[in-house]
């Protein structure tokens, strides 16, 4: 056994006692004994913030407060691609529902699992055990074992509840090219796969395929691995900062036609943020969170966002989203797009697609805080908190006050004619008073869920669309402008700040946490073929930096990583899978011919893993 695989496993241990004894309460019958404290789940600056901001009504503070500190119910989705589909649902209907049903009138307590009233076809679910509770029921357990080895073959992923949301608003079609910026650990990239494959038949490969990027490589093995059950042909894993996500080329199929550059029909830009969505999933933020969280991400959600935009193209739909509720990195950073494309790019109003999945409209007012106080108005900001709280993070987007002076040198028009001038935004001033902007974007059609709404996580999503064109300005990434590491916009870092590292990511279901190996050596390609059509890099992206702090950057040259294809050495073991499967040698040589070198067989081997083993037999064959 390697030392990455016994490393891996005790991680795994580690984690797993870890979490278990998240919530565990110290026992009075043993004082002595060293135990877990459970996280705090009280922040005081949180509190104040989300009170100030309005997240929501003062009369839902309590239960907003009061569901925020409880575990989140597990979730989970059935594959709609699985060939078992309609057997697992069966299954959860049948089987489990109704045991747990049935005991839970005995005994009065258990609340069966429920599939997720606005999720299509009941394909998805959740259930609300505690694991005391898993091991102590035999149907739980029983469920528990079946829920973890259908996730393994792909038959079913767990995936919070909310994060299923986005994919869901992108209307992605089997024929779509779809971009998926910020991807990993991969849940929503299993939900496009899904919907790619969805109309296909079996052994057919359908038009569309998604590109999955993600900056950091170690996450990026994890995405490897949640999409390689998919068994898919149709993707395709690139490890960019998503900011200069290269412009791709397409080569024709055929000579006469030319080579076009690649755009994308769907854009998914599931950014990094601050994750205070998270809460319920990820209770160490309790203790991490501040202000400044938000701050220091926003530039590089701006920045993500409008390279997303980029590359759509004209016609086609992009979601922007994050797992947390902080208005900065959620309604500013969709206000400062829409204001930086113009008329090319619209917010679409989707109240009326999911009518079951309780949300509530984005906000058009909010203020921004940091170390210094709060802030209403960029023109309150003085010059030396400049450096972290910028302009785009205010609903008007404007610095009203240069305006304002501008405006009242003219004539005594005051901020009341500024806010004439001003397109985007209204401002309501009273002389003495502090400035409240209101954004007049339609930001209402984004949308947020809150926990207590339908007890999940958080999330904010937008639906954008793009009608034309952008101004030219803004189509290409500007790398001197739009490199993270040089953007100064976001450079000032409070201590608390750094611990975004931590906390900007979507956490990882826990099956997932442990898929490293490190010994593996499969260079990354330059060029990377799906189906008949080369896609080629039309230049290097620049050396990569730090994204939203201090990031590893993906390793250059060697993959260091999770190797998505597995070398078979052993002549025993082939035989024995030729066997299992009933292949001939005639109809597929296994053999290593001769003059050839090992890895070709047993990269024949893994191909055979495919479902489309027939379509790619015939080309692997010719070639
Ligand atoms: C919220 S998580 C994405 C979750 C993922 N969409 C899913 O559903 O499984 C954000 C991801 O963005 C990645 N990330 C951070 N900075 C990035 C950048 N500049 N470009 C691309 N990806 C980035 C992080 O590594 C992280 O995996």
């Amino acid at each position: 056994m390697g030392r990455g695989r016994q490393r891996g496993r005790s991680q795994r241990k580690h984690f797993k006692e870890s979490r278990e004894n998240v919530w565990k309460r110290p026992k009075s019958d043993a004082p002595d004994k060293p135990t877990w404290e459970p996280f705090l789940t009280d922040n005081p600056n949180f509190e104040e913030y989300y009170k100030e901001q309005g997240i929501v009504k003062a009369e839902e503070w309590d239960l907003f407060m009061e569901i925020l500190r409880k575990p989140l119910p597990a979730a989970f989705r059935v594959n709609s691609n699985s060939q078992f589909c309609d057997e697992i649902i069966s299954i959860l209907e049948n089987d489990f529902v109704k045991s747990l049903q049935a005991e839970a009138i005995e005994g009065g307590e258990l609340e069966a699992i429920k599939p997720l009233p606005w999720y299509p076809k009941n394909l998805a679910w959740h259930s609300n055990f505690s694991r005391k509770e898993i091991r102590k029921n035999k149907i739980l357990e029983r469920f528990h074992e079946f829920l973890k080895l259908e996730n393994e073959v792909g038959n079913m992923t767990r995936q919070e509840a909310v994060s299923m949301v986005p994919p869901l608003f992108l209307d992605v079609h089997p024929d779509h090219f779809v971009l998926d910026m910020c991807a990993a650990p991969g849940s929503k990239t299993f939900q496009l796969l899904e919907i790619i494959h969805g109309a296909s038949e079996p052994g057919t490969l359908p038009n569309g395929m998604v590109v999955a990027n993600d900056v950091d490589f170690q996450r990026s093995n994890l995405l490897i691995h949640q999409t390689k059950r998919m068994c898919t042909a149709n993707l395709i894993v690139t490890n960019h900062e998503g900011q200069q996500f290269p412009g791709c080329r397409l080569k024709g199929l055929s000579e006469d036609m030319p080579i076009n550059q690649l755009s994308f029909d769907r854009v998914l830009c599931d950014v990094p943020c601050s994750g205070d969505g998270t809460l319920r999933k990820a209770p160490d933020i309790w203790r991490k969170w501040n202000s400044g969280m938000g701050n220091g991400l926003h530039s590089l959600q701006v920045i993500l966002a409008m390279r997303g935009l980029s590359l759509l193209k004209v016609g086609g739909k992009m979601i922007y989203s994050t797992c947390s509720m902080n208005p900065v990195e959620d309604e500013a950073v969709v206000a400062e797009i829409l204001r930086r494309c113009g008329d090319s790019v619209e917010l679409v109003d989707v109240s009326d697609k999911l009518p079951e999945l309780i949300r509530r409209p984005g906000l058009k007012t909010w203020k921004v805080r940091d170390k210094g106080g709060w802030f209403t108005s960029y023109k309150d900001v003085p010059q030396n908190r400049r450096g972290g709280v910028i302009v785009s993070m205010f609903p008007s987007g404007k610095n009203l006050k240069d305006s304002t002076e501008t405006t009242q040198e003219n004539e005594n028009g005051g901020v009341q004619d500024e806010c004439k001038e001003t397109e985007n935004s209204v401002v309501d001033a009273i002389p003495d008073e502090p400035v409240v902007e209101v954004s007049d974007l339609p930001l209402e059609r984004c949308m947020r869920i809150v926990p207590h709404d339908q007890n999940t996580g958080a999330f904010f999503i937008a639906v954008l669309h793009k009608v034309s064109p952008l101004p030219e300005f803004q189509e290409k990434p500007n790398p001197r402008k739009h490199s993270s590491k040089k953007n100064a916009d976001s450079t000032e870092k409070s201590p608390a700040e750094e611990a975004v590292v931590s906390a900007n990511t979507e956490p990882v279901e826990e099956e997932d946490a442990n898929n490293e190996k490190d010994d593996d050596s499969l260079e990354p390609e330059k060029q990377t073929t799906q189906g008949e059509t080369t896609i080629t890099e039309e230049k290097e992206a620049n050396p990569p930096s730090q994204a939203g702090g201090k990031r590893k950057v993906p390793m250059q040259g060697r993959w260091k990583g999770f190797d998505p294809v597995v070398f078979l050495k052993e002549e025993t073991l082939i035989d024995s899978i030729k066997e299992f499967y009933g292949i001939k040698d005639e109809s597929f040589p296994l053999k290593t011919p001769k003059d050839v070198q090992f890895p070709f067989t047993t990269t024949t081997m893994i191909i055979f893993h495919h479902p489309f083993t027939s379509s790619l037999q015939e080309s692997f064959q010719s070639s």
